[in-house]
């Protein structure tokens, strides 16, 4: 089998791993999988009495693990994944199944009845392929990774005890509470482990080669391409496409996994012949719940819920030291330790520290903390109008913060130089997480000279000459933005990046031979829009090039929600499609050239100016290449 191409099928598609174990992430990580992680909020509760073999109910569990983040992610992250892997292991020992011990004591319980017995490990894992649809559910490829001939069992045993019985000291010493059957055989539980027959990393918690033979099976085989599978499933199917939770249908009857898509035992995998199980009805998947509305009645609890964590440092303090209790983080962020303990809960259930550590951490290169304030200290107020600004179809500042704003810059964000460095710090995190694929959108090669219209902190500008070694970006933007231009300053001086304050209504642009409006337009009216880009197209010579970023709407305006949602706070601007800016932007001289989804925060579009002496068609086919002329 060869892996490599089987991973590479999958880059560029959003893979997302529903299990926040460390192992997991580690064993996909080192093949060189690109995935995001979003830990699953599925409960392990599953009534264990209603499966035969306790294999089903790993495989049950996994499934369901990634059945709940497949449903959420387009809520609750605004975004669809391509697919979703779920795994649960779980241990058995005299037909009883361990999972993760609830406390040390339990731990300490589980890891006495293993000891010195034969028992099994099984790692189920379900593959759930979101944008191959099995009716109206999502496609998903369960399996367990193949057993060793004749039983079905992946065992790992622990030393025997009658001579060196495993002490009560050294039990507590070595049980884990965060795994299945409280021990780790990657760590100190490895000391009591004589040997394993099967697949390591099965025992460890992801059962790879396997994973990786089902990937290869889905995306490899001409015969079991996705569609061409379902379908061949959907006409001979024994068990329907819904196996109900209690009857998991790869069972047979002396309990071996083979229905579970294992490998025979050359070696070979064999086309699987019920390995997918469509949750088609109330049972299965309970379609019946409302998970979506359930999700966004509790929507805004978790964005307060984060929103309070960031400000009040908590994920700072967790980054700066390891193992601390309750109580010193309560201490560290001057907070009832109560309080602290809800918090740390809530906000773990919601967020994979990974994640945290990169984004949530105040002084992290690509922080999101500024944002995350402006919306907590801004956003959230106006939100909490929301019913009067849909009555009334205006922006609720005054109502939200006691203030008249006809112009929300100058009268709103800078009226004050806290809320001024609020808002550019919001700006700043932004542009500093979405810079790099902006700039990175085109080739810009042909470009010598950039102005930045509305550039802020230059944060996008610092990306843009970071990317274009030949370009000089020049910021511009209103006066009070320019004079605090030095907070934001990197620690790399480049002199290529300079800044010009003015008023892009009022005042003269800069000459340059690239323009960029990034977030700029959405904020505008459609008059007004035309107001700037008349400015623009008399700025610039056939040839420039004018570089717009926004969330582009699809075409019917009904996605990105985080840009319709958005727009519920907006004054007089607005959110567009790709193809509304192309007809604003056409009108002024300016040929659509590439639009580029860059699935960061900010999508990106290229026009070149047109020279009305050329005729209409050459002029596109040649700034294709983008030349300047
Ligand atoms: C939404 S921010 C976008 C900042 C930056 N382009 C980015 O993508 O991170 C809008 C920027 O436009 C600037 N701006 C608003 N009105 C302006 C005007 N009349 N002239 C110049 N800049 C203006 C604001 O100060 C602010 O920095």
């Amino acid at each position: 089998m060869v892996l490599n191409p089987v991973i590479s099928k999958l880059s560029g598609k959003l893979v997302v791993l529903a299990s926040a174990s460390p192992r997991r992430l580690e064993i996909l990580t080192n093949i060189g999988l690109r995935f995001e992680v979003v830990p699953s909020w599925f409960k392990e509760t599953l009534d264990k009495t209603l499966f035969k073999m306790p294999y089903e109910y790993a495989v049950e569990t996994a499934k369901q693990k990634a059945l709940e983040v497949a449903q959420r992610m387009p809520f609750k992250h605004l975004k669809t994944p391509d697919i979703v892997i779920g795994a649960d292991t779980v241990v058995t020992v005299d037909g009883l199944i361990l999972e993760k011990p609830v406390d040390k004591q339990d731990a300490y319980h589980m890891l006495s009845r293993l000891s010195g017995k034969e028992h099994s490990v099984y790692t189920g894992v379900a593959i759930v392929l979101c944008h191959e649809r099995q009716g109206k559910s999502s496609k998903i490829h369960c399996f367990l990774a193949p057993p060793p001939t004749p039983h079905p069992r992946v065992g790992v045993f622990l030393q025997k005890v009658n001579t060196c019985r495993i002490s009560y000291r050294s039990l507590y010493f070595i049980l884990d509470r965060d795994k299945a059957g409280g021990y780790g055989i990657q760590a100190l539980g490895g000391m009591l482990v004589e040997y394993v027959k099967g697949d390591f990393l099965n025992v460890v918690g992801f059962p790879l080669n396997h994973f990786c033979k089902q990937l290869e099976m889905i995306y490899n085989s001409p015969l079991e391409s996705p569609s061409h599978k379902m379908k061949r499933e959907d006409s001979g199917g024994t068990d329907g496409p819904c196996s109900p939770v209690n009857s998991l249908s790869k069972v047979t009857e002396n309990g071996e996994v083979s229905n579970f898509n294992s490998s025979d035992s050359a070696g070979q995998t064999p086309v699987p012949e019920q390995n997918v199980v469509g949750p088609e009805c109330a049972k299965c998947n309970n379609e019946g719940f409302p998970h979506k509305i359930v999700d966004l009645l509790d929507g805004f609890k978790a964005s307060k819920t984060l929103f309070t964590a960031c400000k009040l440092g908590v994920f700072d303090v967790l980054s700066d030291s390891e193992g601390l209790t309750v109580e010193e983080v309560a201490d560290k962020i001057k907070a009832s330790v109560l309080g602290t303990e809800r918090l740390l809960e809530a906000a773990v259930s919601l967020e994979n520290t990974e994640q945290a550590s990169r984004f949530l951490v105040l002084d992290s290169p690509l922080s999101l903390c500024g944002y995350i304030l402006h919306c907590n200290d801004l956003v959230w107020p106006l939100f909490t109008h929301l019913e009067s600004a849909v009555r009334e179809g205006t922006n609720q500042y005054e109502r939200a913060f006691g203030k008249k704003t006809e112009n929300l810059f100058q009268d709103g964000y800078f009226r004050k130089d806290d809320i001024k460095m609020r808002f550019m710090n919001a700006m700043h995190s932004v542009a500093k997480v979405t810079g790099k694929d902006v700039a990175t959108a085109f080739d810009l090669s042909s470009f010598k000279t950039a102005c930045d219209v509305g550039g802020c902190t230059g944060a996008m500008a610092y990306e843009f000459t970071k990317a274009h070694p030949g370009l000089s970006v020049v910021v511009f933007d209103l006066p009070p933005v320019i004079e605090m231009r030095s907070h934001f300053q990197p620690k790399e001086q480049d002199d290529r990046v300079s800044f010009i304050a003015g008023d892009f209504f009022k005042d003269e642009l800069p000459k340059a031979d690239l323009y960029i409006l990034s977030r700029i337009l959405h904020d505008w009216s459609d008059d007004k829009v035309h107001e700037l880009l008349s400015k623009l197209s008399k700025a610039c010579t056939p040839g420039c090039g004018l570089l717009v970023s926004e969330i582009f709407l699809d075409e019917e305006r009904s996605r990105p929600s985080r840009a319709l949602l958005q727009a519920l706070s907006m004054t007089e601007g607005r959110q567009r499609s790709a193809a509304e800016y192309s007809d604003l932007l056409t009108k002024h001289g300016f040929t659509p050239v590439h639009t580029q989804c860059t699935d960061n925060l900010l999508d990106a579009m290229l026009f070149v100016k047109e020279d009305p002496n050329v005729d209409k068609t050459l002029q596109i086919l040649s700034s294709e290449s983008v030349v300047v002329t």
